[in-house]
């Protein structure tokens, strides 16, 4: 396994254009996808996450063609959900934005579509999702264990009417399913069960539908409901956003490293709710700068905070890292969900935390983290999660430094990280 010493850095200064938003890339492919007309999508994140759901779609036989960077992509829209003669077998990775959304929109059309991924991802919930369009008429069956992948569609499209949905666990499954609700045959009501976890998702979703021509009625986040007959017209571009979480690693670097950080490509207009990280840097004392396309984070005393972060689960482990260089404990809850991402982020959280000194409380749904006066070299493993290994790259800044086990696992969002986090610590 590969490691990746990270040596002292005492001051950053400088500026990272940040890559493309995951959520928005994948939204954005299936939607181009659906559409009618030729989408371009420009600032396209080129990442696993985003090649498992090329590699379904040019599977499926959509026409798209891609920059030499793969960061701009022209796809002809199909007008219409996607129709297979004969039987796929579509592998996804660890990507819930692919296996989500794509489970929900390849039961439009007609066909037979096995859905695979990695180990993990056959521990990744799908049920709700499944139980939500088994309502509409669809037929899915499961191959190994209920309610997870790997899974078989026979498609042959989506009734309307209305349907309930558990937004417990994971947002992506009510984002799955509204993103299919306006091709179904009928007008669909949907009804959110349970409190919705992630809910600044949602409206990365609502917006990109928006975008592509499709009206949704949104009530309190409780009750969608989407009109028969509207179809997904492509708005011709689509300009992807920076993505807010992985700005997260250099906002706090900012913060922590006594200089000053400007992330472009994210700002005050973007539609990511991790944007809202910013804020939470903020309360620990940070100095944040705002503008439309960027922000810059300011080296300052940090202090702990106590704080639900629901809203922000990808960027909250940024938090738990820099957490370490705080005085006094931070408190982060309503973060249940961690444990069914790409690991029990949770568990790895406190195990990894406790290793460089830190005294962690780990609960249910819930993390405390006490710093130690000074934390301590140790190897980090990252649990084949891109963001173990981000956010504890943070620790750089500490005088021990730190080691990365398995700093490629990045590949998932952020490919060349280590190399830009390089770049960044030796500009000070
Ligand atoms: O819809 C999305 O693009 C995402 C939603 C979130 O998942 P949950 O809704 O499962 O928390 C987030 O953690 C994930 O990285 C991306
Ligand atoms: C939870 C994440 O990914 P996924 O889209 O696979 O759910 C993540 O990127 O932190």
């Amino acid at each position: 396994m590969e490691k990746l010493r990270l040596e002292p850095v005492s001051r950053v200064n400088g500026e990272v254009n940040i890559p493309g938003s995951k959520s928005i890339s994948n939204r954005a492919l299936l939607l181009a996808t659906l559409a009618s007309g030729e989408t371009t999508l420009v600032n396209l994140l080129d990442s696993d996450d985003i090649r498992h759901m090329l590699a379904s779609l040019k599977a499926l036989g959509v026409q798209f063609s891609l920059s030499d960077d793969k960061t701009v992509c022209t796809l002809q829209g199909l007008g219409g959900p996607i129709v297979a003669d004969k039987a796929f077998e579509l592998f996804l990775g660890n990507a819930g934005t692919a296996m989500r959304p794509l489970c929900a929109a390849l039961t439009l059309g007609v066909g037979e579509f096995t859905l695979t991924g990695e180990p993990r991802m056959e521990e990744r919930p799908i049920g709700d999702l499944v139980d939500a369009l088994r309502q509409l008429g669809a037929d899915i069956r499961y191959l190994k264990n209920d309610g997870f992948p790997p899974l078989t569609i026979k498609a042959t499209g989506l009734a309307g009417g209305v349907v309930e949905i558990d937004g417990s666990l994971s947002s992506q499954f009510l984002t799955a399913l509204l993103m299919v609700a306006p091709l179904a045959k009928d007008s669909v009501t949907i009804a959110v069960k349970g409190e919705l976890v992630s809910k600044p998702y949602i409206d990365i979703t609502l917006d990109l539908m928006a975008k592509f021509g499709v009206k949704v009625s949104n009530d309190k986040y409780q009750r969608f409901e989407i009109a028969a007959g509207q179809r997904y017209v492509s708005p011709g571009k689509v300009l992807v956003e920076g993505d807010a979480s992985s700005a997260s690693y250099f906002l706090a670097a900012g913060a922590i490293g006594g200089g000053e950080v400007k992330v472009t490509g994210v700002g005050r207009l973007a539609v990511q709710g991790d944007v809202k990280f910013a804020d939470a840097l903020a309360a620990m004392g940070a100095d944040i700068e705002w503008s439309d396309d960027y922000i810059i984070a300011r080296g300052s005393k940090l202090h702990g905070i106590d704080m639900d972060m629901n809203h922000i689960p990808d960027a909250a482990m940024t938090i738990a890292t820099a957490a370490l260089f705080a005085t006094g404990p931070t408190r982060m809850s309503n973060i249940y969900n961690w444990r069914i991402k790409e690991t029990d982020r949770l568990a790895a959280m406190a195990t990894e935390l406790r290793k460089v000194g830190a005294i962690v409380e780990e609960g249910h749904d819930y993390i405390h983290i006490t710093p130690p006066a000074a934390p301590n070299h140790a190897e980090i493993d990252t649990y084949n999660d891109h963001r173990m290994a981000m956010c504890f790259s943070l620790l750089a800044f500490a005088d021990c430094g730190v080691t990365i086990n398995d700093p490629g696992c990045t590949s998932k969002t952020f490919p060349d990280y280590f190399k830009r986090f390089a770049n960044l610590a030796s500009q000070n």
